[in-house]
């Protein structure tokens, strides 16, 4: 449900905005407030302009007309380009701070959240009316500034003009009616033009566009297409006449008030209380006001709208800005005992009960750890409480006796590296999509190499026209796309830029490879982990459904709806005789 905001919350928005204006581009944000005042002032005193060229007292001359015109189109002119460089420079400052600001947050628990998804999500589409909010604030401070001018110089001329902008009132109110009008069928045409939108997505893009030629749905494609358009039409159509008879019956009234206006002034010069050039100057005024009251009228809604989205923006800005907070320890440089979890339970936001509980377990330094367990275990749950994505919800987790919640959350994540079966899919060059595995490493050819090959992913970087220049992503020119299975060995090249990492954490990275090639994986890193022992003390977490693999693991841990059923070596599981073997042997009879 949509919530009220308050006037202190308002005047946060309004001062967040200024703000934002100022460090965009100071000498915008002044020039345009400044020039639209003073265009508001000139648009006014045109009218008295013309009084004293017509009552004589002025004589300005052709060159002294050419320059007033010359420097009132020079001030509109300036004005709306320092409005639109003030526009342009505040969306890609608050662009990049929402980037910035949502990917800062360490945990992942925000980007769950159905609820601040929506608003994340309602921020993107209207996102584009913030750059609305200053333009459309200077214009309600200019069409003020000319407000007030107007009213002075009426009432100059005879107080009663004042209550010309009266008849103005109902052609207000209407600019209200319409844009209900307008925002309502708008509002109807939503689901008629999403449905034409998620149609010209589908032609468009490769995996519908196959499925289109396939099925030969060009044409009912378009038949679709075409009906929900003629509904679009339909609906404007009816607001367009509705809105006109409205805004056409609001004018009628107010050329009554004109034209009693003009009326009155004309009466008085004949009879010499007033001079023909007050009556140009009311004509003028008089002119001036409609648009004014009207336009203002308008300028009020867009900045109503522009504020909602920019009270949006603020409290985005709360919510990720207060889920940075961590702790602030140090990590060790080296870890010597290892990561403990003590009675550690998680439950995911909104979900009926925990997917992890009370988990205690000890990852020794420099060990090799494979988590098994049936689908929905809890498997990537624990991998992410590791990665600090996620606060357990009871419990400690602990890096050598130190609490993770004290531990700077950043700091920790320096020192992790990790692949994940839903992996990223980087469309940039093959060189820049593994080495933002570790950008202090970002142009070292070398490095990038090493890494591909301890992915087991050479084989890929020679089928790629330009090697590690190759543009990823068919979408881009000269671009090309990988199979499932290449762009996961490409993530998993991603992890291995970190050469000594204190956790390196693989959740099913290899479950697109064939099982040999994980198994060689598996293999070397499990080397490579006891050869960094000494040096960094990294754990290597394993996740895994292939017990071939994950019988190599120094200690495997099986987990079951959310608890840990048993763990130790693979020669202990088996002994045991428990879930682990009578997994393992399924799969062995499987493959025999
Ligand atoms: N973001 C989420 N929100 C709510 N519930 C979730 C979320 N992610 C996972 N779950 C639930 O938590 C439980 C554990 O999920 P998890 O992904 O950890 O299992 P898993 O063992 O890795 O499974 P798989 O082998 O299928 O990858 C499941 O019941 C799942 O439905």
């Amino acid at each position: 449900m949509p919530r009220r905001t308050s006037m202190s919350e308002n005047l946060r928005v309004i001062t967040t905005m200024l703000q934002m204006a100022w460090r965009a581009d100071r000498t915008a944000a002044v020039l345009a407030f400044a020039l639209a005042a003073l265009q508001a002032v000139t648009q006014s005193a045109y009218g008295l302009w013309l009084k004293f060229i017509v009552d004589g007292p002025l004589a300005i001359g052709a060159v002294g007309g050419v320059i007033s015109i010359a420097a009132t189109v020079a001030i509109a002119y300036g004005g709306q380009r320092a409005q639109s460089r003030l526009r342009d420079h505040t969306r890609y400052l608050m662009n990049g701070q929402i980037l910035n600001l949502v990917s800062a947050a360490p945990t992942l628990e925000l980007h769950e959240n159905p609820e601040h998804l929506n608003e994340l999500y309602a921020f993107q589409r209207e996102g584009y009316q913030l750059s609305q909010v200053l333009p459309r604030m200077i214009e309600l401070c200019a069409v003020t500034v000319q407000i007030i001018t107007t009213a002075v110089l009426m009432v100059l001329v005879d107080p009663l003009l004042l209550a010309l902008p009266l008849f103005a009132v109902p052609s207000l109110l209407i600019t209200f009616k319409t844009s209900r009008i307008f925002r309502e069928s708008g509002e109807r045409a939503a689901e008629p033009g999403r449905l034409a939108e998620h149609l010209v997505e589908l032609t468009a893009t490769p995996g519908g566009a196959k499925e289109v030629r396939l099925f030969r749905l060009q044409a009912e494609m378009l038949r679709r297409f075409q009906r929900a358009h003629q509904q679009i039409r339909r609906f404007h159509g009816q607001a367009q006449l509705q809105a006109a008879g409205w805004s056409l019956a609001g004018r009628l009234v107010f050329i009554a008030g004109y034209a009693a206006s003009i009326a009155l002034v004309v009466r008085r010069v004949a009879v010499g209380e007033a001079t023909i050039g007050e009556a140009a100057l009311i004509a003028v005024l008089a002119g001036q006001v409609l648009g004014l009251v009207s336009g203002s009228g308008e300028v009020l809604q867009l900045t109503i709208r522009g504020l909602v989205a920019a009270n949006r923006f603020v409290r985005l800005q709360d919510l990720f800005g207060h889920a940075t907070h961590s702790g602030d320890r140090p990590v060790p440089q080296r870890l010597e005992h290892g990561i403990s979890l003590r009675d550690v339970s998680y439950q995911y936001d909104g979900a009926a009960q925990p997917s992890l509980r009370n988990i205690d377990l000890d990852l020794p330094a420099g060990s090799t750890v494979a988590i098994v367990g049936e689908n929905g275990a809890g498997k990537s749950t624990l991998v992410k409480l590791l990665a600090g994505l996620y606060n357990p919800t009871t419990g400690t987790i602990t890096i050598d006796a130190e609490n993770l919640a004290s531990i700077d959350r950043t700091h920790w994540q320096d020192r992790i590296s990790a692949a994940f079966q839903d992996h990223a899919r980087f469309e940039l060059l093959v060189r820049e999509a593994v080495a933002l595995g570790d950008l202090e490493n970002a142009d070292n050819d070398p490095k990038v190499l090493d890494a591909l090959e301890r992915a087991a992913a050479t084989d890929v970087l020679t089928a790629l026209p330009r090697g590690l220049d190759t543009q990823l992503g068919s979408g881009w020119p000269a671009g090309v796309d990988l199979s499932g299975g290449q762009w996961q060995k490409l993530a998993i090249a991603r992890a291995m830029m970190r050469p000594a990492p204190a956790l390196l954490l693989l959740d099913e990275p290899s479950a697109a490879l064939d099982p040999e090639t994980e198994h060689q994986l598996f293999e070397a890193w499990t080397n490579a982990a006891h050869a960094l022992r000494e040096r960094a003390g990294t754990i290597t977490v394993l996740v895994s459904h292939r017990f071939s693999t994950v019988r190599m693991a120094d200690t495997i841990v099986v987990l079951h709806h959310g608890k840990i059923a048993e763990h130790g070596s693979h020669k202990d599981l088996l002994q045991s005789n428990g879930l682990y073997a009578e997994l393992f042997n399924l799969q062995a009879a499987a493959y025999r």
